[in-house]
């Protein structure tokens, strides 16, 4: 079996006989300790002068962590920059919010190529090379550049847009070149590979030929021909049916159900992000409170959104306006024993997440767009199946292609959302069972591990030489 080489912006180290937290991390590790290999990335770190001239190496059995430190310019022009203030919103359909300059383009791709030298040393010829996400866009073709020809896989985590969205971006050309410099390319939903199809068909001379009942085509385009395939992320199913089961009667699951004095609760959790519309969220809480008063002083509403990305101006404008808002719904419906919102900028381990899942009545994931939402399947994973929550999930989110049997509602809808919120609170038990059941046939079939051997065995298979129709 051959090597594989994972490289992806951030490195989940994780110390021997430590649990991995988060289910790409899991599923990572898991995919490298089976076939041994390289974890190749950025440490996490960001250093004063010039990013880290050699990786650092750390050996853990048959894996190795190579990790570099970023310069504060690279990090500046490459995280911040390019990668989170033009293609982040970009690829969310945000265009609004896009900032295009020279600048930070340069610095993403001399920090790809950069990446680049630093891996290509450390390969050997029958690699199996598997990249994540719009960070490293750029980095498979480096490497063909420096004549690697291994296979090579990418798996983009966000939405693909539409071509009319993509091509405001200068040189969206040389992206789709240089993501098809990969054998494989992996995208959450049909909905983003036919964005990619899409382009292909309008913007280049290539040629698209659709297969497979999930999902997939053949791309023949730029010299090269590759397989653009839909793999929907997952997780850990089972381990977090057994983890919920006991983390409900850990000690904060029970401070928090104590707090609550019999309250209903309904979750939020997200990282503090614009495209996970937490302030149509709060709104449409608002809204609930608003046309059902019956609900005043009877639900609370947790919202958990730890702080990211935190020098980039639209996460401190988000920030901002949040605060303002739970502070103004709170100011207008609070009684002295009662706070409708509970707004935390903090983050919570799994263990206690799935205890706090496992509490609510109501999971509630309205992004106004998203890769997939592993929280909206972790909601339903966490949940009792003899008196199961119920999930009202955004039409946006690259889950509700998979899970049909939540509340799916449209997040620009405010009112929507807030009768969706009523529906939910007073649904009968007998069908939130069965919603809930459907639900988790789809998670325990395509649980994470599923997710990860489809990849790498479609990836096996690379490169892929169809014969033209
Ligand atoms: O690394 P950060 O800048 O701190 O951001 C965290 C991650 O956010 C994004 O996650 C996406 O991947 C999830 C798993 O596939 C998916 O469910 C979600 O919809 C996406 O938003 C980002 O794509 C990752 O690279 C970041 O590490
Ligand atoms: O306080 C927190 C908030 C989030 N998460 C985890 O972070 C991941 C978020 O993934 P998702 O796909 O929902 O969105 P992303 O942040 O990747 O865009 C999920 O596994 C959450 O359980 C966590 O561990 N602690």
């Amino acid at each position: 079996m051959s090597r594989l080489v994972v490289v992806s912006n951030r490195v989940a180290l994780v110390e021997e006989g430590k649990q991995a937290a988060g289910g790409l991390a899991v599923a990572i590790l898991a995919a490298l300790k089976k076939t041994g290999g390289i974890w190749f990335g950025w440490s996490g770190k960001v250093v004063d002068g010039e990013s880290q001239a050699e990786p650092t190496r750390t050996e853990a059995g048959k894996l190795t962590y190579a990790t570099l430190d970023l310069g504060r310019r690279d990090h500046e022009e490459y995280y911040n920059g390019f990668a989170n203030q033009t293609l982040w919103p970009l690829f969310h359909y945000r265009l609004g919010l896009i900032s295009v300059n020279r600048r930070t383009r340069e610095g993403y791709e001399r920090v790809n190529a950069y990446f680049a030298d630093k891996l290509e040393p450390l390969l050997r010829a029958d690699d199996m090379i598997w990249v994540h996400d719009y960070h490293l866009i750029p980095f498979g073709d480096e490497l063909r550049r420096r004549g690697c020809s291994q296979r090579m896989g990418f798996f983009l985590h966000t939405p693909f847009p539409p071509p009319e969205l993509l091509t405001a971006l200068p040189n969206h050309r040389d992206l789709v070149r240089e993501l098809c410099a990969y054998d494989l390319v992996g995208f959450h939903t049909a909905t983003d590979l036919r964005g990619f199809c899409d382009y292909i068909r309008r913007e280049t001379d290539g040629q698209v030929e659709q297969r497979g009942a999930y999902g997939s085509a053949i791309i023949r385009a730029f010299g090269r021909t590759l397989l653009a395939k839909v793999f929907p992320i997952s997780i850990d199913t089972e381990a977090l049916e057994s983890l919920a089961r006991t983390a409900g009667r850990s000690r904060q699951a029970e401070r928090l159900r104590e707090s609550l004095v019999g309250r209903r609760l309904i979750i939020g959790v997200d990282r503090l992000d614009y495209s996970k519309g937490l302030p149509q969220r709060f709104a449409a809480f608002e809204q609930l409170l608003e046309s059902y008063p019956e609900h005043c002083n009877r639900v609370t509403f947790l919202q958990v959104a730890p702080p990211s990305r935190e020098d980039v101006p639209e996460y401190i404008a988000i920030r901002r306006e949040l605060s303002e808002m739970a502070g103004r719904i709170n100011g207008r419906f609070a009684e002295f024993d009662w706070q409708p919102i509970r707004y935390l900028n903090r983050s919570f381990g799994q263990r206690v997440l799935a205890g706090f899942y496992r509490l609510a009545n109501v999971g509630l994931v309205t992004p106004l767009r998203d890769g997939m939402n592993l929280v909206a399947k972790e909601y339903v994973a966490c949940q009792d199946a003899e008196d199961p929550g119920v999930l009202v999930l955004s039409q946006f989110a690259g889950a509700a292609q998979e899970l049909g049997e939540a509340l799916i509602v449209n997040p620009f809808d405010i009112e929507g959302v807030g009768d969706a919120l009523q529906r939910a609170l007073t649904m009968p038990l007998g069908e939130r069972k069965e919603r809930h059941a459907a639900m988790m046939r789809t998670l325990r079939s395509h649980h994470i591990g599923w997710w990860r051997e489809s990849y790498v065995d479609a990836l096996t298979r690379a490169p892929y030489d169809f014969p033209a129709t």
